[in-house]
C-alpha cells in the first residue's frame, strides 16, 4: 500500500481499474417508457419491416409514374380520379393507367401506383379528372416497405445506452418491453467532523454535506443507483465500520474526504482493508482531484474521492461514471465534447492535467469558453459553469484564442 502520493496519469489509473471491472450479469426486463439511459443486455433486432406499407410522404396524387412523363405546364398530363386514400386503412382500390387517387401524407399506396404527384403540381379540372403539370419518377415522394429498417436487420448492438430517438426507434417497431442491465448499487459514504446534514443548521467550522448529493446525482446520470450511507466522523474505527456495511449489497462504494494525507485522512488505510486486491492508485497527476484514490474490494470498484466538491466532481467524471458505465456493459463511456474558442489564457503545470470550468456562450457565430476561475471547494465554479476544458499532461497552459476542447456536465 502507497503511504505518500505515487501520481500516475489519468491513462495509467483508468487502465489499472479497467483489468478488473467486471460486467454485472444481472438483468432485468422493463416497460419502454422506463429505459431512457439504461443499457441494452442482448441486442435488438427488428421483428417487422418499418413501414409495414409502401407510404406518401406529401399530400398529392397517388399515380404510375410513366402516365405523368414529359408533362409540362404547356402540356400537362390528364390523369382520372379513381379515389381517395382514407388514412388508417388499405385502400380497396387499384390505380391503373390513366388513373390517380388522392392521398395524404403518411396514407398507404394503393397497388398500381407507384409515386405520387405533389398537389402543387395538379389542377383539378373537375370532379373526375386532374391535370399535371410536372412529371414524377417511379418512387419519388414515397417511403418503401422496410426503408427506415428491415425485419431481422440490428436496431441496437447489446451495450447501447438508449436515448429518447431510441425509444421512438423501439415504439415503432412494436418493441415495448427491453432487456436491459440492472442497475449498478452505489453506495456513497462522505466523512468529515465537520460535515453535516445539508438540512441542519451550521454551528462555525460546521459545513453542510455537498458532496452526498452531487455524488448521487452523478451516480444517478451514470445509470446506478445511489444508496445515501450518511456521514462518518474522522474516526478510523467509525469510518471502518460505516464503510463495511455500505458496501455490503453494493456493487460499488464512493467515500468522499479523506483522500490526502494529513494524520487524519484514514480513507486510504480502510480502503485497503476492505477487500483484495486494495488500493491500486492513489494520487492521480490531475488538478484538481490530485489525491484521488481508486481501489478493488472483492471485484467491487471502491473510490476515494477527495473532499473539495469540484474535486470530487472532476474525479467522479474521469473514474467512477465510465466505472459504472463499464459495469452495465455500455459501449460508450466518455461524455460528449465540443470545440470552442478559449476566451482567457489558462495558466498550468507540465506534468498534470488541470480541468477547468467553463462557460459557454455562442458569439459571432462561434463557440467560446470562458474560463470561470476559483479554488477547488467552491462548488458554485461548477454550478456556474457549462463544462471542463482540460489542459493535456505535457503543456503550461492554453491560449485565449486557442480552440479547445470542453466536456460537457
Ligand atoms: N498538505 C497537503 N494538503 C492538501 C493536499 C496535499 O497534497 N498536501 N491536497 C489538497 C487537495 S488537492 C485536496 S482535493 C484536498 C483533499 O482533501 P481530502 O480528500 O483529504 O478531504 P478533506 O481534507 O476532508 O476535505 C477537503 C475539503 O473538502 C471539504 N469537504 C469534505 N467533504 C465535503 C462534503 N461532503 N461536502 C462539502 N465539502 C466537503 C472539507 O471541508 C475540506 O474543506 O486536500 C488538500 N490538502
Ligand atoms: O486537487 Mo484538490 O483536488 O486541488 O482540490
Amino acid at each position: 500500500m502507497p503511504d505518500l502520493f505515487q501520481v500516475v496519469t489519468v491513462a495509467e489509473a483508468r487502465a489499472r481499474l479497467g483489468a478488473h471491472i467486471v460486467p454485472l450479469s444481472r438483468r432485468e426486463v422493463i416497460p419502454l417508457h422506463e429505459a431512457l439511459d439504461r443499457v441494452l443486455a442482448e441486442e435488438l433486432r427488428s421483428p417487422v419491416d418499418l413501414p409495414a406499407f409502401p407510404r406518401s410522404t406529401v399530400d398529392g396524387f397517388a399515380v404510375r409514374a410513366v402516365d405523368t412523363y414529359g408533362a409540362s405546364e404547356s402540356l400537362p398530363a390528364y390523369l382520372t380520379l379513381c379515389g381517395e386514400v382514407p388514412m388508417g386503412r388499405a385502400p380497396e382500390f387499384t390505380v391503373t393507367s390513366g388513373e390517380a387517387a388522392l392521398i395524404h401524407t403518411g396514407g398507404m399506396l394503393p397497388s398500381g401506383s407507384d409515386s405520387v404527384v405533389m398537389v402543387e403540381y395538379t389542377q383539378r379540372l373537375d370532379p373526375t379528372m386532374i391535370e399535371v403539370v410536372r412529371p414524377v419518377a417511379i418512387g419519388e415522394n414515397v417511403i418503401p416497405v422496410g426503408e427506415d429498417v428491415s425485419r431481422g436487420d440490428l436496431l441496437f448492438p447489446r451495450g447501447h445506452r438508449l436515448r429518447p430517438q431510441d425509444l421512438g426507434g423501439l415504439a415503432g417497431v412494436g418493441i415495448v418491453r427491453v432487456p436491459v442491465v440492472a442497475r449498478p448499487r452505489v453506495a456513497i459514504l462522505a466523512s468529515g467532523d465537520e460535515i453535516i446534514p445539508a438540512d441542519a443548521d451550521v454551528a462555525p467550522g460546521q459545513v453542510r454535506d455537498i458532496n452526498s448529493y452531487t455524488i448521487a446525482a452523478l451516480v444517478r446520470r451514470a445509470g446506478g443507483e445511489p444508496v445515501l450511507c450518511g456521514i462518518a466522523p474522522d474516526d478510523p474505527t467509525i469510518l471502518d465500520r460505516m464503510a463495511r456495511s455500505a458496501l455490503e449489497g453494493a456493487d460499488l462504494l464512493v467515500l468522499s474526504a479523506g483522500s490526502s494525507v494529513s494524520a487524519r485522512d484514514y480513507t486510504v488505510r480502510v480502503i485497503e482493508a476492505l477487500g483484495a486486491p486494495g488500493v491500486l492508485v492513489h494520487g492521480v497527476a490531475i488538478h484538481p482531484g490530485k489525491p484521488t484514490i481508486i481501489a478493488v474490494a472483492d471485484e467491487r470498484p471502491v473510490f476515494g474521492l477527495p473532499g473539495n466538491p469540484v474535486s470530487a466532481i472532476i474525479a467522479f467524471g474521469l473514474f467512477v461514471a465510465p466505472a459504472l458505465r463499464r459495469l452495465q456493459g455500455a459501449l460508450e463511456v466518455d461524455p460528449p465534447t465540443v470545440q470552442a474558442v478559449l476566451t482567457l489564457n489558462i495558466a498550468s503545470k507540465p506534468g498534470r492535467e488541470d480541468f477547468v470550468p467553463v462557460r459557454l456562450e455562442r458569439r459571432d457565430g462561434a463557440l467560446r469558453a470562458e474560463p470561470v476561475f476559483g479554488k477547488s471547494n467552491l462548488i458554485y465554479t461548477l454550478a456556474h459553469a457549462d463544462g471542463l476544458v482540460r489542459v493535456p499532461l505535457d503543456l503550461s497552459g492554453l491560449y485565449a484564442g486557442d480552440t479547445v476542447e470542453v466536456v460537457l456536465f
